[in-house]
């Protein structure tokens, strides 16, 4: 049976995972404690005896509201006396560790099944709390919570080799898989996908899809097809779902997200000759958003409830199509304010 050790409530961010600067994160001998508990089990073991353990049933993160109405991940605080239960042992994974080199796992107390409905879902309806209505206090604890669902849900998912059928055996961190047959190591996949907002220079291109939530629009998005580069995949994606060409292309930023399994995003902007914005749609729906429509999509802080009025809203600030969107809108005021100061003088 699970016994918890201790519940620490209103536990932070791990400050190496997400929160802190740059040189913080890249702290070398930081890195190299983590890779080594990556690679030797008996010091992994030892690690998880001194550990925070940050829980999640069914793949969801178990979260507590504080005091301050702030929402903060739960963990299990071990003290290296009290003795760990199997599953403890067995089924935590590696997330990384604090700056003063205290290991941190993941475990999932809840059944080791997929809820079948949550591999399409989006973030916060997939954490069943209402993160979306108050997201400012919770954001900086989202990647990490991200990295651990991501590795629970591939070794819940990884229990088989695909070669020979037999089982496969974890290493202590949950960091890969080894056939108990044949000795093929797994590591933790992800499939490379390209997201890119579309410009004619006065406007942007949103699509939905019939999965998404009720007035949802975000930038396009596809899957790269194996043998492709991230400029090809992004002008057949375009191509295929609004029938547009794509001329001009640059590089945003990326970011790793964990549905349905494992996705590495690498977002762009791209833009069409304004001479050819005829949309020509595969998806439920693709149109093209003026600022003002974009500015106020962007206010809309809750999805629309069943029985509002129709609302269009956007991704929550923690995906990387937001991010898109929003340096967009930030470029076009910009652009504007320059091209008003120009008239002025
Ligand atoms: N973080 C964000 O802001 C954000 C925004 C939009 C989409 N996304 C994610 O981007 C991903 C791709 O977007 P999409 O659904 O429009 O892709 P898509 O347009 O390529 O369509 C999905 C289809 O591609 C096929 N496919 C090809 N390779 C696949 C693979 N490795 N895994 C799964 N399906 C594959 C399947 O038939 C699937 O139904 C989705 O997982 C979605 O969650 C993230
Ligand atoms: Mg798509």
């Amino acid at each position: 049976m699970f016994r918890p050790l201790k519940i620490l409530i209103g536990t932070k961010c791990p400050p190496t995972r997400c929160c802190s600067a740059f040189v913080s994160r890249m702290r070398f001998s930081n890195l190299q404690y983590v890779n080594r508990l990556k690679e030797d089990d008996e010091a992994c073991a030892a690690a998880l005896q001194n550990a925070h353990i940050f829980l999640f049933h069914r793949l969801s993160p178990l979260l507590q509201r504080t005091e301050h109405r702030t929402l903060r991940p739960t963990a299990l605080v071990c003290s290296g006396t009290e003795p760990q239960n199997h599953r403890t042992t067995e089924e935590s994974v590696l997330i990384g560790c604090s700056e003063e080199n205290q290991a941190q796992f993941c475990l999932d107390v809840g059944k080791n099944i997929l809820n079948p409905g949550s591999s399409l879902s989006w973030w916060p309806e997939t954490l069943n709390v209402p993160v979306l209505q108050d997201p400012s206090p919770y954001e900086p604890d989202l990647c990490f919570l991200l990295q651990g669902q991501a590795l629970l849900r591939w070794n819940q998912t990884s229990g088989f080799c695909s070669t020979t059928g037999q089982p496969t055996h974890r290493n202590r961190a949950g960091s890969q898989r080894v056939c108990s047959s044949s000795g093929i190591i797994y590591y933790p996949k992800m499939s490379p996908v390209v997201i890119v907002l579309v410009s004619d220079g006065k406007r942007c291109l949103l699509g939905r899809q019939s999965s998404f939530p009720r007035g949802m629009y975000s930038a396009l998005a596809g899957f790269c097809d194996m043998g492709e580069t991230l400029e090809e995949t992004l002008r057949r994606e375009v191509a295929e779902e609004v029938g547009l060409e794509v001329h001009s292309v640059s590089y945003s930023s990326s970011q790793h997200w964990p549905f349905p399994h494992s996705s590495f995003m690498m977002a762009f902007h791209a833009s069409v000759s304004p001479a050819h914005t005829q949309v020509s749609c595969q998806l439920e729906d693709a149109r093209w958003f003026s600022l003002e429509e974009i500015t106020s999509a962007l206010q809309v802080k809750t999805p629309p409830r069943r029985g509002d009025p129709p609302v269009v809203w956007l991704p929550p600030k923690h995906a990387i199509g937001n991010r898109l969107i929003t340096e967009w809108a930030d470029r076009q005021r910009r652009s504007s304010l320059s091209d008003t100061t120009e008239e002025d003088v």
